[in-house]
């Protein structure tokens, strides 16, 4: 694409563009529409694929900053807003009415000559597991931070989420131009609560007397970034050299932050002290643009430091400077390490998967679409995915045929003919395939034969559960349909029937969790159904040793099938379940029609379903040792189902003699509250809420952070802000059902001033007068 210079003002230059490191004027962004991008993006080399993520708390602004980016990128001629319900990221009815982020979307876009695969991801702690799949297939991250209340509770989950798989990120710290907002005072709290080193590319610049950000002074280039006023969508701004006499003040702090920047890459990156010393005479302010974001590069591909930009997405100034920091800092698939894949014959071992191998994907998200069916989202971490081609899920052992291959431009679609490794695209056809699942070619024996499969995604425990009723028995295959759909989607969604009642239950991460799904029941699949009261999911345990001894013996098509087992039931302090299998030596001798893998497997089995119920109430089990002593065998007659059968039962029946008890999810919660609120805020965790103070500890703890100092702009120079007031927070152990409408609670008891987070735990005990109401009040 040719530049067009439209206008010249002074010796500014009038960019009209999505771009502004040249200077050079580029295009209209409405011109660069999405498909004239699409019949290009095949060119693209997967050196030049980004796919990345915006990761943050709870309305941070990752939607309107995605939305800037669609709409700067051509994507989107409108940008789409948040507060009126018309985004293209949040596309659901339940995201648009909320106006949250619930799916992680994925788009597909073109900036300077590079294909961004975007997926915005949900902040609620409801929807965790949808940021850790997302999170699985991205190669780096933008983490968008509220510059008014800086690092945030869930800002620090999701920050642990992409540490632990060692994500590169950059910042982009948001909503400068609102009242109270400090980027400093941002910067350091990156520092101290988030344990990163954040290095400083830009500094706001404000409108006279504080009020409304006008643009950015960046660090690298030495030059102000001001976007037009008169533009009021912000396609356009002007880039020129900063300059002492124009703002003594602005100069002073950039030559402070460009000398603490060229320090502190030196302290990490050789080259770029070669280039200090030998190429620009030891000054700061002569070290070449250039030198510098490939030293930056370097140092966030190696997650030794992460980026920091700044603006206000909504009011379109500062946005375009971060898409081309994701071309400049964050890794192609190339500069990433080999996905971790295993092998049956290699045991539980992770072996690296080779790029120019066979296929290997994984399909990290499922969506309904009611015209194309299941849309199956996959990331190829080897080979590539043609259209057509017959695939082979080594997760359920099924084969299925990829009938057609998209590139998503969130609710728009582009045919492909192929997918290639590192890049991310949808395949419509696949009826049983589920978030998590690995797909290679059915015709690669191998990968069959050793059952590939990527590092699977960890589901967590779901806290909460409610029975769905059909309206009416005409209703409930729909319903079931839709449940199904729901499953493959989300599987941190779990539906069963309860056998007593013969109703059907569904379990999720929270409250709004479930109420999404209920949602999405009535609106997105239009059943015509009933939730009835969310209850909170408990798990059950033993108090005391318990052994039982059973033997199955049914006839199974005119069959015998007869198995007998002993089995120790003792409780224990491990938050997990755990089985010990001590078995007769001359097993396997009796059973010459089985093998010892299959034994194996049919104990597993047995010992997984004997768990699933418990006797009080029917949860699943917690925190119970099984120990499988003896296994009775009958010749040809010991089948694998008898095995299985024996085992669970035998279980079930020790349970019955083993003291069984409720056990109540367990929260750890982080409350940050004002110092003069402490007093109030502990007495009503430690009292009403029956919860445990573990400690207290302030948001700029120094003992919490390294030695290193960081640079931090002084907010006073932009800005008139209140002085920075280090908050308390309060860590605390609390029963689930003594958080629930905690958010009110603590808004009333700190003027609205404090926050919260909570994770589960594990489970822990109640008293007996607790547990009498509890079963009480589930028996109805
Ligand atoms: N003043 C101001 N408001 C902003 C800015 N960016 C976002 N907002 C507002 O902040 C609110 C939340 O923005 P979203 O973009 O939905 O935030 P989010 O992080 O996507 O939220 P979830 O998807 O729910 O996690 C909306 O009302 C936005 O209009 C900004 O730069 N300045």
């Amino acid at each position: 694409m040719f530049p067009i210079q439209l206008s010249l003002v002074g010796n500014q230059r009038l960019i009209l563009s999505t771009r502004g490191r040249s200077g050079f004027i580029k295009t209209l962004p409405w011109l660069r529409h999405a498909r004239e991008f699409a019949s290009n993006s095949k060119d693209f080399s997967i050196s030049k694929t980004r796919n990345i993520g915006i990761i943050a708390h709870i309305d941070a602004g990752k939607t309107t900053t995605s939305e800037r980016m669609l709409y700067y990128a051509g994507v989107t001629k409108k940008i789409g807003d948040i507060d009126h319900g018309d985004t293209v990221m949040d596309y659901l009815a339940a995201e648009r009415e909320r106006g949250i982020t619930i799916n992680s979307a994925a788009i597909t876009f073109g900036w300077e000559g590079h294909r961004i695969n975007l997926i915005d991801t949900p902040g609620h702690v409801d929807f965790t597991m949808e940021v850790e799949r997302a999170v699985r297939v991205l190669d780096g991250a933008v983490t968008v931070l509220d510059g008014v209340a800086g690092v945030e509770a869930q800002t620090e989950t999701v920050w642990k989420q992409a540490d632990k798989h060692s994500i590169p990120r950059i910042a982009f710290v948001n909503k400068l131009d609102r009242t109270g907002a400090a980027f400093g005072r941002t910067v350091k709290e990156m520092w101290k609560k988030l344990r990163a080193r954040p290095l400083v590319l830009q500094l706001p610049i404000y409108a006279e007397g504080g009020h409304g950000i006008r643009g950015v002074a960046d660090l690298v280039t030495m030059e102000t970034v001001l976007w037009d006023p008169t533009k009021i969508d912000g396609s356009a701004f002007v880039r020129e050299p900063l300059v002492e006499s124009t703002d003594p003040k602005l100069w002073e702090e950039a030559v402070r932050g460009r000398t603490a920047l060229v320090e502190a890459l030196a302290e990490m990156d050789d080259a770029i002290v070669e280039v200090f010393f030998e190429e620009a005479d030891g000054e700061h302010l002569a070290v070449p643009a250039i030198a510098l974001k490939a030293a930056l590069r370097r140092v966030t591909l190696e997650n030794k430091a992460v980026p920091v930009l700044c603006g206000a997405a909504f009011k379109n100034v500062g946005v375009q400077p971060v898409l081309d920091a994701v071309i400049d800092y964050l890794p192609s698939p190339l500069d990433r390490p080999p996905a971790l894949a295993t092998m049956r014959d290699a045991k539980t071992a992770l072996i690296p998967l080779s790029e120019v191998g066979k296929l290997c994907a994984l399909a990290f998200k499922v969506t309904h679409d009611p015209r194309r069916g299941p849309l199956v989202y996959v990331k190829v971490y080897s080979g590539k995915l043609p259209v057509r081609a017959t695939l082979y899920n080594t997760t359920t052992n099924h084969k299925e045929r990829a009938n057609k291959l998209l590139q998503m431009y969130a609710r728009e679609a582009e045919e492909i003919p192929v997918i290639q490794a590192g890049n991310i695209g949808v395949i419509v056809g696949l009826k049983d395939t589920r978030t998590g699942d690995t797909l290679v070619l059915a015709n690669d024996t191998q990968a069959i034969k050793s059952n590939l499969q990527l590092n699977t995604i960890e589901i967590p425990s779901p806290a909460f559960f409610a029975a769905i009723e059909p309206d009416a028995v005409s209703e409930e295959q729909a319903i079931e349909e839709a449940l199904r759909n729901l499953t493959r989607e989300d599987p941190s969604v779990r539906v069963w029937t309860d056998e007593e009642s013969g109703q059907m239950l569904i379990s999720g991460m929270g409250e709004l969790h479930l109420d999404i799904i209920k949602d999405r029941l009535i609106n997105d699949f239009k059943c015509k159904a009933t939730m009835g009261k969310m209850r909170i999911s408990y798990r059950e345990t033993c108090q005391a040793p318990g052994v039982a001894s059973t033997v199955y013996d049914k006839e199974v098509l005119g069959k015998k099938s007869r198995a007998g087992c002993s089995v120790t039931l003792e409780p224990t302090e491990d938050p997990s379940n755990q089985i010990t299998i001590q078995l007769q030596e001359d097993l396997a001798d009796s059973l010459p029609h089985l093998t010892q893998e299959d034994i194996d497997q049919a104990i597993q089995t047995g010992y997984q379903s004997g768990l699933s119920r418990g006797a009080v109430l029917g949860f699943p089990l917690a925190q119970v040792h099984v120990k499988i002593d003896k296994l009775e065998t009958f010749g040809a007659e010991t089948t694998l189902g008898a095995i299985s059968a024996s085992v669970s039962n035998s279980i079930q029946e020790a349970l019955r003699h083993a003291d069984p008890c409720l056990l109540e999810p367990m929260m750890e919660v982080h409350a940050e509250v004002n110092e003069h609120h402490i007093g109030s805020v502990v007495s009503d965790l430690s009292g009403t809420r029956r919860g445990h103070v573990i400690g207290l500890y302030a948001t700029d703890d120094k003992t919490a952070v390294q030695d290193t100092e960081v640079y931090s702009p002084p907010d006073s120079l932009h800005q008139d802000v209140d002085a920075y007031k280090a908050k308390q927070v309060i860590k605390a152990h609390v029963p689930l059902s003594s958080m629930l409408g905690y958010s009110n609670s603590l808004r009333s008891l700190t003027g609205g001033n404090g926050q919260f987070s909570m994770r589960v735990i594990g489970y822990g005990a109640m008293s007996k007068d607790r547990e009498r109401s509890v079963v009480q009040e589930m028996r109805g």
